[in-house]
Order: structure tokens, then C-alpha cells, then sequence
């Protein structure tokens, strides 16, 4: 007799899951604003990491904190969990934005998604083409094959606006100057972001709370799954192509099984099955508040949803400080 497979309970282990990720923001809250960005990633390293290994599951990590000879924790490949439960994905970010949690400057978030085993992308950790809209418009409305402002005059077509009626956020650096250029010739308007892609993604599928309609522009491939995985919860459309710089980035891709280097992955191609998606903030943001400090307790807040009902939680949880990590 063969043993039926463990299904995967989003449910129920979406509630664990946010554990998770308020673990890793109680651990960085000493370290807000101190200017120690690895400080501050390490304490929410090894949070994530003892409260990951709680769960009743048999997780691989399969986006993490780097390949296994540079990253002695939650390394790429990494099985955590108890074993005792299904297999899943892990896709993790335990601090993203460490420089903004370092100056504590806004948006920063410790981020975690899990799926079903072999349906998250295992992007390499190299730079990634991204493009992202919020939902409720036609699928392919826009794409990453336009030019950044045919991208602005589509999308302000299918919002019957005016292009000037659009804002569009962008990593804030100089691979950015042709493309922002280009926006500003639409009028369009740039929210310019110093770090933090996963959140600005985000941003698009709250456009009426935000103010931000569309993300573009390269940034981390692990940040682009983490980001796909709350979108496929949100609502919203995602794009995005790996960019390779030397042989060096090739490798890391062939090494994670991929062969097509070209290839556009939309949303559901990052993130092929039911996804659950957890995130805490670390510092103020549009999206969650960050960490409050009192003397004696943590409040966090922590945005929890699940794609398979598309349901979106906000959690608050206030903390004794004595009983942080414990
Ligand atoms: O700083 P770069 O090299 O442009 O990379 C951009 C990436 O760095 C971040 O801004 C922050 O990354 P960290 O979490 O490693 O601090 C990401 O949000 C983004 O994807
Ligand atoms: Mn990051």
C-alpha cells in the first residue's frame, strides 16, 4: 500500500508562516536605524531560520540567502522544517532592504513564500528585467518588450487617463538614467526608490492607497519571485527576464537548471501552483508599519495572504519583549 502524498494546508500553515516573518522583524528591531546592514540581515537570518525549522514540513529552500559555499545560513537548498509534512518551496528574504533598515528609511520587510515542491522559480541570484502592473486590467495589457514609454501610453489607454495620470516607481540608479528618462518624456511621474523592489512591486496592487500604478526596472531575481508570489495573492500582473553580466551570473542559472537565458517569465511561470506569502515590516512603509519599540514590548505588523482564495490579512502583534524569540 503506498501512502497518499501530504497535501499542502495553505491554511494552516500560512498562520505558521507568519510567525516566521515576524520572528526575523522582532530580531531586527534592536538593529533599526544603527547602521549595520549585516547586523541587522544576520539577527534576522537566524530568526527566520529557528522559526522556519518549527514548522511541520519538509521545506527546501530554493530562493535564499546565496549559493552554499557563501552563505552558511538558509543557503539555496537548505531543508528546513521538521520533515514531518509536506514538501514545499521556500522563497525567503529574511531582511529586504537592509540598507533602509540600516538608515531606517522606508519600506523595509522580511518577506517568506512558500508553494508546493518544484513550482517555485529557482531564479539564480542575478539581476532581473521587471515589470508590473496592479490588477483589473486586460492580461498583456502591457509587456517587457515595449519600450518603457509605449509601457506608460498603453497603460494609461486601458485607465482611459492621461499618461500624466500615471506614476510608475523605479529603483533609484544609474542602469535606470535611459529608461527614466524615457518615462519622463509621457510625463508620466517617477516614485524613485532607493532600495527595496519587492515592496515596490507590491505597491502596484494598491494603486488607490499607494499611488503607484506600475514598477519597472532591474533589480535582484530573488526579490522578483518574492515579489511574483504576492502578486499571484494580490491580484496583478508580472513579468520578468533574467540579465546576465558575465560568465560567472551564466553559470548560477545553469547551475539552477536554467536553459532558455532569454526567456520572459510572467507571473505564473515564477509561480506555477498556489502560493502563501508573508511579510512583516521592519520600517514604516505604504504597504505594512514597521516594528514599534516600547520598553517592554514589539508591535509588528504583518500582511499574510494566500493566491489559492486571494484573502489578505493585516496582523498586528503586540509582543512582551521577554518572550521575543523564545
Ligand atoms: O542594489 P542593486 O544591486 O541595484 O540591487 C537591487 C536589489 O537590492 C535591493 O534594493 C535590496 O536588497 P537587500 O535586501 O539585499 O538589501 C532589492 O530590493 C533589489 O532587488
Ligand atoms: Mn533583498
Amino acid at each position: 500500500m503506498t501512502a497518499s502524498p501530504v497535501v499542502f494546508a495553505d491554511r494552516l500553515l500560512s498562520l505558521g508562516l507568519a510567525r516566521v516573518s515576524e520572528a526575523a522583524a522582532m530580531a531586527s528591531a534592536e538593529l533599526v536605524g544603527r547602521g549595520d546592514e549585516k547586523a541587522a540581515d544576520q539577527a534576522a537570518v537566524n530568526a527566520m531560520r529557528d522559526q522556519l525549522n518549527l514548522l511541520d514540513i519538509k521545506g527546501t529552500v530554493v530562493i535564499g540567502e546565496g549559493e552554499r559555499d557563501e552563505a552558511p545560513m538558509l543557503y539555496i537548498g537548505e531543508e528546513v522544517g521538521t520533515g514531518n509534512g509536506p514538501e514545499v518551496d521556500i522563497a525567503l528574504d529574511p531582511l529586504e532592504g537592509t540598507t533602509l533598515t540600516a538608515k531606517d528609511m522606508p519600506n523595509a520587510l522580511t518577506v517568506i513564500a512558500m508553494a508546493p515542491r518544484g513550482t517555485l522559480l529557482h531564479a539564480p541570484d542575478v539581476y532581473m528585467d521587471k515589470l508590473a502592473i496592479g490588477p483589473g486590467y486586460p492580461a498583456d495589457v502591457v509587456s517587457l518588450e515595449m519600450s518603457p514609454s509605449e509601457r506608460v501610453r498603453a497603460l494609461a489607454k486601458a485607465r482611459e487617463c492621461d499618461p500624466n495620470d500615471i506614476t510608475v516607481c523605479v529603483l533609484e540608479r544609474p542602469r535606470h538614467e535611459e529608461m527614466i528618462a524615457d518615462i519622463r518624456s509621457t510625463g508620466a511621474a517617477i516614485r524613485l526608490i532607493t532600495d527595496g523592489d519587492v515592496a515596490g512591486v507590491i505597491h502596484c496592487a494598491e494603486a488607490e492607497i499607494t499611488g503607484v500604478d506600475m514598477y519597472m526596472g532591474s533589480g535582484g531575481a530573488p526579490e522578483g519571485v518574492l515579489a511574483a508570489s504576492a502578486l499571484k495573492c494580490m491580484g496583478g500582473q508580472m513579468w520578468g527576464r533574467l540579465t546576465f553580466r558575465n560568465d560567472d551570473e551564466r553559470g548560477r542559472a545553469a547551475k539552477a537548471g536554467i536553459t532558455d537565458l532569454d526567456k520572459i517569465y510572467a507571473r505564473d511561470e515564477m509561480v506555477q501552483a498556489d502560493v502563501i506569502f508573508a511579510a512583516t515590516g521592519v520600517t514604516d512603509g505604504s504597504i505594512v508599519e514597521g516594528i514599534k519599540r516600547e520598553p517592554d514590548h514589539l508591535t509588528t505588523e504583518t500582511l499574510l495572504m494566500r493566491s489559492k482564495t486571494g484573502s489578505v490579512r493585516r496582523m498586528i502583534y503586540r509582543n512582551p519583549k521577554e518572550w521575543v524569540g523564545a
